[in-house]
């Protein structure tokens, strides 16, 4: 991928985006869902991908309201999202969705929680990187007087705010989408929309991190830093060698089957673990295994080694 290719939700890393929706539609139609998302099925049919994925019935009205979202007791309740019927393949095998929302869901369920307890601790401004079709701006309870940022390519942002909008949906925040390349100056922009570095940050990179170019991402931990008042907190999801996501059968299978190049979104590069930089960046860090929270959760391990061993979740506090 060039350094200043854009995408839109349908291509490139875009379509990562959806898919990640589909997971979150999957795993909001369970029984037992850790979390519930109303609008990820309305999002996927919205996107008209050319290619058919499963989970893209549903509206958002019957789908469950989002003040009661984001609970385990409430979760649930949302309507089972329907496949996208015609055109049946291998990529609307239930298995598979049921697999990919194991870890989707319980992925939600750990930065839905980080962002409650920021609130519960007082915090009341939330940036969200590379936020794609997460919903969490209009899905959370959020305290009043919380100002929610979401950064991500302007195509991405702007299909999800239409929408979102076409459904009705309303942020329960103070919202305010920052459209931008986080490969490169994006702390201005952020600054000019309002963002108050002076006020304690609740900040969450999940599925960002190996899509940046190496250089990319030493500049986003230390813009992040610079950016963080005394008492912020930063949530990451890890995945300290993305070789082994590649070399994972089952991954490269569902990646050809979604019709994504997926070696070509994972630029490469020497690069440094992202704890340790965390950590030259004076945050102090707790990290959590995906078997970890599985078990916490209730959860069976989902099945893919790769997650189990090699995807990480960090907390870092700053003060
Ligand atoms: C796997 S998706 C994750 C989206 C979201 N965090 C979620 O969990 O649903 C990756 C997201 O990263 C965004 N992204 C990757 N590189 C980016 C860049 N250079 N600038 C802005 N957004 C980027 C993509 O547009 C996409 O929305």
């Amino acid at each position: 991928m060039s350094t200043d290719q854009q995408w839109d939700i349908v291509t490139g890393v875009g379509l990562t985006a959806l898919a990640v929706a589909a997971g979150r539609a999957a795993e909001s139609a369970r029984p037992d869902a850790l979390m519930s998302d109303p609008y990820a099925s309305r999002l996927v049919a919205a996107a008209q991908s050319p290619v058919p994925f499963p989970f893209a019935g549903g509206s958002a009205e019957s789908a469950g309201s989002a003040e009661s979202a984001g609970s385990a007791e409430s979760a649930g309740s949302g309507e089972p999202a329907a496949s996208a019927g015609s055109g049946a393949t291998g990529v609307q095998d239930e298995e598979m969705w049921n697999g990919a929302s194991d870890y989707i869901g319980l992925r939600s369920r750990v930065f839905d929680d980080y962002f409650r307890d920021a609130a519960g601790a007082g915090i009341r401004q939330a940036v969200i990187l590379a936020s794609g079709l997460d919903t969490r701006p209009y899905r959370l309870s959020w305290p009043s007087g919380t100002v929610c940022f979401e950064l991500d390519q302007p195509a991405v942002l702007g299909f999800k705010s239409a929408t979102l909008a076409g459904e009705g949906a309303t942020p329960g925040c103070d919202h305010r989408p920052v459209p931008v390349d986080l490969r490169h100056d994006w702390g201005a922009a952020l600054e000019a929309a309002g963002f108050d570095a002076s006020r304690p940050t609740a900040w969450l990179a999940e599925g960002l991190l190996p899509y940046l170019p190496p250089e990319a991402e030493v500049r986003l931990l230390k813009e992040v830093s610079r950016l963080s008042a005394d008492g912020s907190r930063f949530a990451v999801e890890r995945i300290d060698d993305v070789g082994h996501l590649l070399d994972d059968p089952v991954v490269r299978e569902r990646s050809d089957a979604l019709g994504m190049d997926f070696p070509s979104l994972f630029p490469a590069g020497e690069r440094t673990p992202v704890a340790d930089q965390l950590t030259g960046l004076g945050w102090k860090l707790e990290h959590r295994t995906v078997p970890a929270s599985a078990a916490a959760l209730g959860r069976p391990e989902p099945g893919l080694a790769m997650l189990t061993d090699h995807v990480t979740h960090t907390f870092g506090r700053l003060g």
